[in-house]
């Protein structure tokens, strides 16, 4: 029996050397799941709430744990989540932080598949998942909110496209890394790495995007499949409520929508998350309608996981592609939700880690059992390979 008997919260280290929520929830007959939560730098206004860890924990073990206890069954995911959102009572976890729901949701999965001896995509997805693999975006020069001093674009992204396998993929994310500081060391371009492990260079983003070209085309030839590049332009960071401010220019809505336009033309890009503000609806259907046919347009700050911020860009036509990352909303019901309405309406799922992340692998379960097309979890740096090499042993082990 799934039945929870026990959960317990306490406080480890994420990535960045910041406190975060770390649960484990035990059923009667013996099933064990552990989970901690991510926390973003590049925050979306309308995630829901991360508390102080402190006080995430106090009121989570206040307010849900005696709910969850003795009463829910983890096998059962939409109750364990339910029961969190009542334990709640607000519509963004106000009250016991969406690092500890998240942290719970994603340890009682993990307690459920243990019970049921699948593996926890299988628990999560059904039987039939498990023979389509995303494609791993991987972040290999950036800046922004995650690296100061580096690119005014937050995120470069190696896009395997061509890659046979998930294994494949990975090696090529981790090779065009070690290409981009190679030629970053030739030209004598020191560069440290942001926080998801992208070289974070003094370079120009114009330079990058050169850089980018040929490091892709040198690994993708070496390894004979195609690599394309994409970005996580994360565009809320550079608006000022009046134009994208730029380290050498600015540019007003009308002007970021023809510059993104043309760099998926010139780069050939098959990816562009968040090219516009949060708020800005209008803007991301324009762009949609320009150049949606040839590349993904995803909203990761815009949509923030929500069905009703998704629905809101269905009406519209914004965007053609949404980021899911669980934290963003709560629970894996709310993120499964959005993963659904998002592929029933032709929009692409794509499973994302957080800036700040943990040795948890749920992600890479997440995306194998929703057969997401794409996954966002960096390429290189011990937290993000967790997620990468669970890919390659969920990959290998069917
Ligand atoms: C992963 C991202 O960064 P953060 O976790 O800082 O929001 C992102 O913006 O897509
Ligand atoms: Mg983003």
């Amino acid at each position: 029996m799934t039945l929870i008997t026990e959960v317990r919260l306490r406080k480890v280290l994420d990535s960045r050397g910041n406190p975060t929520v770390e649960a484990d929830v035990s059923t009667e007959s013996g099933g064990f799941g552990r989970a901690s939560a991510p926390s973003g730098a590049s925050t979306g206004e309308y995630e829901a709430i991360e508390l102080p860890v402190d006080e995430a924990i106090a009121n989570a073990r206040e307010l849900a744990v005696p709910r969850l206890e003795g009463q829910v069954y983890a096998g059962d995911q939409r109750s364990v989540d339910q029961l969190l959102h009542e334990a709640d009572g607000t519509d963004d976890f106000g009250e016991i932080g969406a690092n500890s729901a998240v942290a719970i949701s994603m340890a009682a999965a993990k307690a459920g598949a243990d019970m049921l001896g699948a593996p926890l995509y299988q628990h999560l997805g059904g039987t039939f998942r498990g023979s389509t693999y995303p494609t791993p975006l991987g972040n290999v020069i950036g800046g922004g909110e995650h690296a100061s001093g580096g690119t005014d674009i937050q995120e470069f992204l190696s896009v395997p496209v061509g890659a046979p396998s998930v294994s494949d993929a990975v090696h090529a994310n981790a090779a065009v890394h070690g290409e981009v500081r190679d030629r970053l060391s030739e030209q004598g371009v020191a560069a440290e790495k942001g926080d998801e492990g992208a070289w974070a260079p003094p370079i120009a983003d114009s330079e990058a995007f050169e850089i980018m070209a040929e490091a892709t085309e040198t690994v993708g030839d070496e390894m004979g499949f195609t690599i394309e590049i994409g970005l996580d332009v994360a565009a809320s960071e550079l608006f000022d409520g009046d134009q994208y401010q730029y380290a050498d220019d600015a540019r007003t809505t009308d002007e970021q929508i023809d510059y993104v336009a043309d760099l998926v033309k010139e780069y050939d890009l098959v990816y562009v998350e968040d090219p516009l503000d949060e708020n800005d609806y209008a803007g991301f259907a324009e762009l949609t309608s320009k150049v949606g046919e040839q590349t993904l347009i995803c909203g990761d700050d815009l949509f923030v996981t929500n069905t009703d911020r998704l629905e809101d860009g269905i009406e519209r036509g914004a965007a053609n592609s949404i980021l899911v990352k669980p934290n963003q909303i709560g629970t894996l019901t709310d993120a499964f939700d959005a993963v659904e309405l998002a592929v029933e309406n032709g929009y692409a799922p794509v499973i994302s880690h957080r800036s700040g992340e943990t040795e948890d692998t749920t992600i890479a379960h997440l995306a194998v059992a929703t057969a997401a097309p794409y996954i966002k979890t960096g390429a290189v740096g011990g937290e993000r390979t967790a997620k990468l090499n669970e890919l390659i042993r969920i990959e290998t082990n069917v």
